[in-house]
């Protein structure tokens, strides 16, 4: 054994008066004073289990190499890393929530995001971000405490380093309701992203005051606090693909936040499309998170979103038809729900068109699940509606259809109920396939 794994009793080097600042799973951290220097610390020391050994360990070494403001720096290590010292912090932001506001929230946000970054930089993924590992540094007021992030001991290494050998146990990585989803699918592949998801729940938390339920969507209600439901659906996405990716562009969404603040949603919707519509094919994703975080207005999906064309439909149908089928359902039910005021009549055409576009790209897909719950939304919506000449259109596309498509269709149609089947039955149409045929009889 080298002289490096040599353990020093701490009580050698501290003094300490018995109180302990806080206890976690796998440490306690106690308040302590250096003997020579009188220096006020916080010492964290394990619990003796071998994880937690393990843990301190993997702590020590990720928090050694990052150094950043806002992130919780060592003063000292045990040489065998049995414990560590660090300042003393006045709490958590759990504690502090209470007396902070939206700009602190933004302010908070983006400290944190810049120490994550460094950490990625490195190749580190903390994997256990929430509002208990960010703590406060005390300053001399309020304004001036500084926010770091601690508790490293779940980080995700760099390829080629030894392998947390927490995540080797398979055990749970992260604080249920922030982890991301796929660390309970194989922590080992985490990326970046996983601590956006993190940071995107803790800023749910922080708006809406309540605690985040893993697999529940939290986003806030509060008519104040809209502006940031696009930023927690973007940076809390269940899939990695269509999450903020990085804290680079974690930062540039939190300025859209800002910028946003004082746009009406309506506003920004149809700036968006415009956009799209001239060729921006970057304004297409931050329009369908928009779409999302905004599932009851109409003026969101029947006005701007409408209006995109088939060939784009058809791409997204293609790379994410969960998503695009979800949205067609809200468009369809949002058709039958809302009053259509002073708009053309005519223009119920264009959201039947989008809704019909995406459920015969699914159906091309071989996507048939999605299809067949998407065509009952869409039958519902076309008989509401009874726009002729797209209702012309369906039919002759269910004419079209064979086979298990057919079937599909067909169990939808039944699904939107009497007046449905009665709608496409008084329809001049003679079905081509005897299973509807049958269904539509008189
Ligand atoms: N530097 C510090 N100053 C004051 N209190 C601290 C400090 N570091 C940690 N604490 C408190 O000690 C408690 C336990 O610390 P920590 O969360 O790091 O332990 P853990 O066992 O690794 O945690 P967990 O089980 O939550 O992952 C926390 O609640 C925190 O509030």
């Amino acid at each position: 054994m080298g002289v490096e794994n040599v353990s020093i009793d701490p009580g050698t080097i501290y003094r300490f008066d018995g109180k302990t600042l806080g206890r976690g799973g796998y440490a306690d951290v106690r308040r302590a004073w250096h003997r020579q220097t009188g220096a006020e610390v916080a010492l964290k020391r394990p619990l003796t289990t071998p994880q937690a050994l393990d843990r301190i360990r993997v702590e020590i070494e990720a928090q050694k190499r990052l150094h950043h403001p806002n992130i919780m720096p060592i003063i000292e290590h045990d040489p065998g890393y049995a414990w560590y010292t660090m300042p003393v912090a006045d709490g958590t932001l759990t504690k502090f929530r209470k007396e902070l506001d939206e700009e602190d929230l933004v302010s908070i946000l983006l400290n944190i995001a810049d120490a994550l970054e460094i950490a990625h930089q490195e190749d580190l993924v903390h994997r256990d971000i929430s509002p208990n590992n960010i703590l406060a540094i005390p300053g001399t007021s309020i304004r001036t405490r500084r926010w770091v992030v601690a508790d490293w001991g779940m980080v995700r290494r760099p390829p080629g380093a030894t392998e947390n050998p927490l995540t080797r146990t398979g055990q749970a990585i992260g604080t249920d309701g922030y982890a991301a989803p796929e660390l309970s699918d194989d922590p080992r592949t985490a990326t970046a992203a996983a601590d956006v998801y993190s940071l995107g729940r803790v800023t749910a938390w922080f708006l809406t005051k309540k605690s985040p339920k893993a697999g529940r969507r939290l986003l806030p209600d509060d008519e104040k606090l809209m502006h940031w439901r696009p930023f927690i659906v973007e940076c809390t996405q269940d899939e990695v693909s269509q999450r903020t990716n990085s804290m680079a562009e974690l930062r540039a969404k939190l300025q859209d936040v800002l910028d946003s603040r004082d746009e009406p949603v309506e506003d920004r919707a149809e700036r968006l499309i415009e956009q799209v519509l001239l060729g921006e094919h970057s304004s297409l994703e931050p329009l369908f998170t928009l779409a999302e975080a905004y599932p009851n207005n109409s003026v969101v999906y029947i006005d701007a979103l409408a209006l995109l064309t088939s060939p784009i439909l058809n791409e997204t149908a293609k790379r994410t038809p969960e998503r695009i089928a979800e949205i067609a359902t809200t468009m369809a039910r949002l058709l039958v729900k809302t009053p259509w005021g002073d708009r053309d009549l005519e223009y119920k055409g264009t959201p039947l068109a989008f809704i019909h576009t995406t459920l015969r790209a699914l159906v091309i897909n071989r996507q048939l699940g999605l299809a067949q719950d998407l065509a009952t939304e869409f039958f519902r919506a076309d008989a509401h509606c009874g726009h002729h000449e797209q209702t012309r259109r369906t039919t002759e596309w269910l004419d079209e259809l064979d086979g298990a498509a057919e079937r599909a269709v067909s169990r939808a149609l039944t699904g939107g109920g009497p007046a449905v089947v009665a709608y496409y039955r008084a329809f001049s149409w003679t079905p081509r396939s005897a299973g509807l045929a049958t269904l539509l009889a008189p």
